[in-house]
């Protein structure tokens, strides 16, 4: 196993971002599950009294409604022991992966009395919070394929409508101009670098930081016009843009990974960008995707989540603002390319369409996305993975929580080159890292540029102001 120099970040800094998190972030997560399920259990209540509807299905709901409230009592009881700062509980064999993985590590943490909600390594300790969760829900008979997150899904994906039919129109213009984009490297290689533009401010839209964000906030964030694109370069640390494209030009035909991160809007310029990748370049005929197979960080991307995004732009009620005819014939164009480049393979998911939440005993293709296992111990930990990465021509690790786990979330110095920061996993594929910073693990700058943008904005780190795009390369 790799060991790094420096210890990882944790909230016994409170001046670190992890302490504000596990403080403030975690518990207003935590309570908006707990208004979700509420309001579920209302439902529930009603239906369970209404004297019309067939006997077994009301106390089919009334079962569930029990559920539900203990749900809610464990999810306040977590909730009160994190503000304790109590020891973490063992995760129950609920049957889904990891538990041993997860039980373990507790177990020596506990070695070093840092088994408690504000002693446990910030990576560590939130993914667990997820997982935990997760068993939760998968220990009973009706929640099993519920996700907690998934109504705050839906409903700011559907807020992002102005910005979806700006990028759709925007690509109908490109396939106006498509014969000359082809005709010379260099064009493609702009438009390669705006596509990461998109795709990497996609990245901003982020649930799990953003717990309550009004429709004007979520545009705010979304703007792709080249103004507000060109004011954001200023906010790039560090652009690898240029060696991710003449990495990828040394294929054909190649396959692209995306480690995903987010849901809805972030997922669609994901998606768009593998568009342009197999339609316009000759570098790349298929893409991979990885969501992630439990409700993870808020609005990570799940297999249902996947589906519905391609199902949901494909509906024209579906996104909440009002279109020109034009752009919504942009949008079906689109999303017709989208679900055909689906049907017909061209892009995949690293598990089934249909795999349910949790996995149903398939899946294991995504499982390693839900450990706590930094990255550079991949080959260890899952070694299919990890090999099955390597016939990649290029992996695209979305976000800022793919980005900490390449990095361990280690207290790197920041001038640290990015390559010995990603440890045993540097050089295995070639790599590329979009991320908006969102928490204080930052790797491969200049100490110059650092002590600028110090000055600057004192909190580059973690604000989902400023970015990181790095490049690794196959050794
Ligand atoms: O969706 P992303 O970009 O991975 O961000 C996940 C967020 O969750 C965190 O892990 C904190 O909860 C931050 O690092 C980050 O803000």
């Amino acid at each position: 196993m790799f060991e790094p120099p420096f210890p990882p970040y944790d909230p016994t800094d409170k001046s670190g971002f992890s302490y504000d998190t596990v403080v403030k972030r975690w518990p207003v997560i935590l309570t908006s599950i707990v208004d979700q399920l509420h309001r579920e259990n209302h439902d529930l209540q009603l239906y369970s009294q209404h004297a019309s509807d067939p006997e077994q299905q009301k106390a089919s709901a009334a079962e569930k409604l029990e559920e539900g409230k203990a749900i809610i009592e464990q999810i306040s009881k977590v909730k009160y022991q994190m503000a304790r700062d109590h020891v973490m509980e063992p995760i129950p064999q609920d049957g889904e992966p990891h538990v041993e993985l997860y039980n373990s590590e507790l177990e020596r943490l506990a070695e070093s009395s840092r088994n408690t909600w504000f002693t446990a390594p910030w990576l560590y300790a939130e993914c667990y919070l997820y997982r935990f969760l997760r068993s939760m829900f998968t220990q009973t008979k009706h929640w099993h394929d519920y996700d907690p997150f998934g109504h705050q899904k839906l409903d700011v994906f559907r807020k992002s409508g102005n910005s979806i039919y700006r990028i759709a129109t925007m690509m109908h213009e490109l396939g106006k101009e498509k014969s000359m984009i082809e005709a010379n490297p260099e064009n493609l290689k702009v438009f390669f670098q705006e596509m990461i533009q998109m795709c990497l401010w996609g990245n901003a839209t982020d649930l799990s930081l953003l717990t309550h964000m009004s429709l004007t906030d979520i545009e705010r964030l979304q703007t792709v016009e080249k103004e507000a694109q060109t004011a954001r370069q200023a906010f790039i640390m560090r652009d690898d843009q240029e060696a991710a494209w003449d990495q990828l030009r040394t294929s054909v035909d190649g396959r692209v990974d995306f480690v995903l991160d987010n849901s809805g809007f972030e997922l669609f310029t994901d998606l768009v960008f593998a568009d342009w990748l197999v339609t316009y370049t000759p570098y790349v005929a298929k893409v991979v995707f990885h969501p992630k197979l439990i409700p993870w960080f808020v609005s990570d991307v799940t297999p249902p989540d996947f589906k519905q995004t391609i199902t949901s732009i494909s509906d024209p009620a579906f996104l909440q603002s009002t279109p020109t005819p034009e752009q919504q014939d942009h949008l079906n164009e689109l999303a017709a390319r989208l679900k055909q480049h689906v049907e017909s393979g061209v892009f995949s998911m690293s598990v089934p369409l249909d795999n349910p939440l949790g996995g149903g005993g398939t899946g294991k293709e995504a499982n390693f996305w839900t450990t706590p296992v930094p990255y550079w111990n991949m080959a260890t930990y899952d070694n299919e993975l990890w090999q099955d990465l390597r016939k990649s021509s290029l992996v695209i690790f979305k976000g800022d929580l793919n980005y900490r786990k390449l990095t361990g979330d280690i207290q790197w110095p920041a001038w640290t080159p990015f390559t010995e920061a990603l440890g045993p996993l540097a050089g295995s594929f070639p790599l590329l890292s979009l991320r908006t910073n969102k928490a204080d693990v930052a790797v491969g700058l200049d100490k110059e540029k650092v002590r600028e943008t110090e000055e600057r904005d004192a909190k580059w780190r973690v604000n989902g102001k400023f970015a990181l795009i790095s490049f690794a390369a196959r050794s």
